[in-house]
């Protein structure tokens, strides 16, 4: 005979059954219908094809119209979804008729216990052959009560129900039941709750080396910043795991959902590292977006240009500060100026003709003047100056033309002077060898004497900050080849910008002092189509929206490059003051706010912590009061019952150090399904990445500062006091680096920092 538990248990299990097999149902019906638009669109394909004999450029437009839409949507169709139904809410009937598509989400009768309609939230939205809604697409309006309703605040949402499914099987269900109070029915049967609700289903799940999105369970405060305004700056700050790096990626997401045409001008996300950026890159094609979003690495923001370097933390503080800007005009300006002749002399008009050092000088101040044209576009200017400084000494001994007449046959004689002059081989190796084209690269090739370094630096850096740069820069070649650091690709870009495209032989050169004051010559058409070619090249690298992950860590060089690439577009900025490794938070501030001149903002905290567990939070909460007094730690949502290990080397031996971290890590393996990390200071990242040697892929060595935003299972944070002492920044660094786990941590410090009685390292005492 069966125990009253027992039964309990198997109603349970034949409940749970019969819901899983009412969502299946459910989902087959979507299948049937997702199989019917793709012939539908299969179909519109092979017809737009046949068009293609139709002459008139209406129907031509019209066919390229209709094939880009169906192309589109078979893509998005053909997308392996997983969990393509993830959601349902049951609802009390409405008190208002439907709005705009809005459906009122207040209930008429708030006691009604009734359920009048119910939806399922999926990854796109699909109508049955009706036009109802089979599926709604969760960034659609009508979905927003799944991810808005609360307990306290449950508007006509009587149960929300996650749906698990593998392929096209429907595996499991998590129901909350959002009026506890009442005794909800559903075509007068009671409605069952199944589960213990999603989110923590969700959190316990093993770490891999991607991001999963979090689509099936935004929470409230989450749903309020994907759906934030698009205008002007939206800011968002949180703690470590408060979801900041999640809710960006699913704001992208919803972006091109609203304005898919306004957004077909680009999304980039920014992100600190490259390991951030392949970790989170599969979230949106999760999402089922693609292509219009690019999510770059800061060092990866100028084409042509991967950072590969790390500066020392010394350096990078020079480098990102806005100090650069200045330096970097009078660099530019000397490498142009660096071996440029001292005479020039060419033989006109049956004389030599001589300009020198000191006129030459005049004349290049002349061709500079105060306007801020990119040296490399002035070229035409200096030539043409050139040509004029010759011509007054060719003229010199000439007495001034007395009428118009005279004047005219002058000014004849001094365009026939300018042609022959302009195409001798001495002129033109003059202005070849005194105008040169300057590259980014050249410029910073330059900087690696640090003499000349200290020369052109004065008032802006200090003669021991001018070494510091130079030492960075020692391995570039005489032309800047050689890896740069992601500081440096801020300054490519801030020179790219001081020097301008060098100008293009094959056509007519233009007067860019022209171009500034709007006087517009003549043009061929070679030259209409060559500034168009520019125009959208130059397009290319402007977006419709910014997203920043981590901008709590951008330095002024970086936002003035960032500010470059979106001066048209509305911002997302996440990020988390308290976990910056930049020094001068209000340096970073003043950039950001001429970033933004002006722009509307919007902001918004994150206040939950889902990444670590409260036993890992309530270590790193000891740190934070260290490295930012006074700013409030998320809430951790879940414990595992599992306290943090510290563990210590006495021995000052590196290799019995590296052969506890190896121990740890194996322990740690373990432990948990997932992935886990061993976190260094930067420096000691190559003997670290020997300790870890053979241990599988499961297992990642990264320096403190490319921890930045990862999760794993597990981690080894090792030498915290190392880390807390690479910077003025170490202890957010250290921050940082003891939030990265999702179960647990483990603290191996040296003998710099033994634990005390009760195991836990000074430094972590608080
Ligand atoms: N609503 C949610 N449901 C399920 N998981 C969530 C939710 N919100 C966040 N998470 C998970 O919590 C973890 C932390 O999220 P995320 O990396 O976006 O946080 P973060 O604020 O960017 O953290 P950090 O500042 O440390 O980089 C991720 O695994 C994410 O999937």
């Amino acid at each position: 005979m069966q125990s009253n538990t027992d039964t309990t248990a198997t109603d349970h299990e034949t409940v749970r059954a019969r819901e899983i097999a009412g969502e299946q149902r459910h989902l087959d019906n979507v299948y049937h219908r997702l199989e019917e638009k793709l012939a539908e669109a299969e179909y519109i394909l092979e017809d737009a094809a046949k068009r293609v004999h139709v002459g008139t450029p209406g129907a031509l437009a019209e066919r390229d119209a209709q094939v880009y839409r169906a192309g589109a949507h078979l893509q998005r169709l053909n997308n392996e979804f997983e969990d393509f139904l993830f959601g349902r809410v049951d609802l009390q009937q409405a008190d208002a008729p439907e709005e705009h598509g809005i459906p009122s989400n207040t209930p008429l009768d708030p006691a009604d216990p009734v359920v009048a309609e119910t939806l399922h939230i999926g990854r796109l939205g699909v109508l049955d052959a009706e036009f109802g809604p089979l599926v709604i697409d969760w960034r659609a309006p009508a979905a927003a009560p799944f991810y808005r309703s609360t307990p306290l605040e449950p508007g006509r949402v009587l149960r929300r129900r996650v749906i698990r499914s593998k392929g096209r099987k429907v595996i499991g269900v998590e129901d909350d039941l959002l009026r506890p109070d009442l005794t909800p029915t559903l075509d007068g049967v009671e409605l069952p709750v199944v589960g213990d609700g999603a989110l923590m289903a969700s959190l316990g799940r093993a770490r891999s080396h991607t991001m999963r999105d979090i689509v099936s369970s935004i929470q409230k405060e989450q749903d309020e910043v994907i759906r934030a305004a698009a205008a002007g700056a939206t800011l968002v700050t949180g703690g470590p795991g408060t979801g900041k790096t999640a809710v960006a990626l699913h704001r992208a997401a919803f972006l091109l959902y609203q304005d898919r045409r306004r957004y077909a001008g680009g999304i980039l996300v920014v992100s600190p590292t490259p390991l951030l950026v392949s970790y989170t890159e599969g979230v949106l094609p999760s999402l089922g977006e693609e292509g219009q979003v690019a999510i770059r690495a800061v060092g990866s923001l100028v084409d042509g240009i991967e950072a590969g370097t790390y500066d020392t933390p010394r350096a990078a503080r020079i480098k990102g500060s806005a100090r650069m800007v200045q330096l970097l005009r009078r660099a530019a300006r000397a490498t142009l100026e660096l071996r440029a002749p001292q005479e020039l002399k060419v033989v006109a008009r049956g004389e030599v003709l001589r300009l020198d050092a000191g006129r030459l000088r005049t004349v290049r101040g002349n061709v500079v003047g105060s306007g801020g044209t990119p040296l490399n576009l002035l070229r035409p200017r200096a030539r043409r100056l050139l040509l004029d400084a010759l011509w007054q000494e060719a003229v010199r001994d000439l007495p001034r033309p007395a009428d118009h007449y005279a004047r005219e046959r002058r000014q004849e004689e001094k365009e026939s002077f300018d042609e022959y002059v302009s195409d001798e081989a001495p002129f033109l190796a003059f202005l070849d060898a005194w105008w040169p084209a300057v590259t980014p690269r050249r410029v910073l090739g330059t900087l690696k004497q640090s003499r000349h370094t200290n020369r052109i630096a004065r008032g802006t850096v200090t003669p021991e900050e001018s070494k510091v740069l130079a030492a960075s820069w020692r391995h570039l070649s005489e032309h800047g080849e050689g890896e740069l650091s992601a500081h440096d690709v801020a300054l490519v870009d801030e020179l790219q910008l001081l020097l301008g495209e060098p100008a293009r032989p094959k056509f007519r050169e233009v007067d860019a002092a022209d171009l500034l004051t709007g006087l517009d010559e003549v043009t061929t058409f070679a030259d209409r189509n060559a500034r168009q070619r520019e125009r959208v090249q130059a397009e290319r690298t402007e977006y419709a929206h910014v997203i920043v992950d981590e901008s709590q860590d951008l330095t002024p060089m970086q936002w003035r490059m960032i500010g470059r690439r979106a001066r048209m577009a509305t911002w997302t900025i996440v990020g988390d003051p308290a976990q910056s490794s930049w020094p001068f938070p209000q340096e970073a501030q003043a950039a950001l706010d001429e970033v933004l001149s002006g722009k509307p903002r919007r902001r918004y905290t994150l206040t939950v912590n889902y990444r670590n567990p409260a036993e890992i939070a309530e270590v790193a909460a000891k740190v934070l009061a260290l490295a930012a007094p006074g700013t409030p730690s998320p809430s951790a949502v879940r414990h595992v019952g599992v306290e943090p290990r510290f563990a210590a080397v006495t021995d000052p031996s590196p290799e019995l150090f590296g052969a506890a971290a190896r121990a740890e890590l194996e322990l740690l393996l373990g432990e948990v399904d997932g992935t886990v990390a061993l976190v260094v200071p930067m420096d000691r990242r190559a003997e670290a990445a020997r300790w870890t040697e053979g241990l599988g892929e499961r297992v990642v060595t990264l320096g403190s500062l490319e921890a930045k935003g990862l999760e794993y299972d597990a981690t080894v944070v090792a030498d915290p006091t190392g880390i807390a002492g690479e910077s003025e920044a170490g202890l957010r660094v250290l921050y940082v680096a003891l939030t990265r786990a999702t179960q647990r941590l483990t603290v191996l410090s040296g003998p710099d920092d033994l634990p005390d009685a009760a195991g836990t390292p000074a430094l972590l005492r608080g």
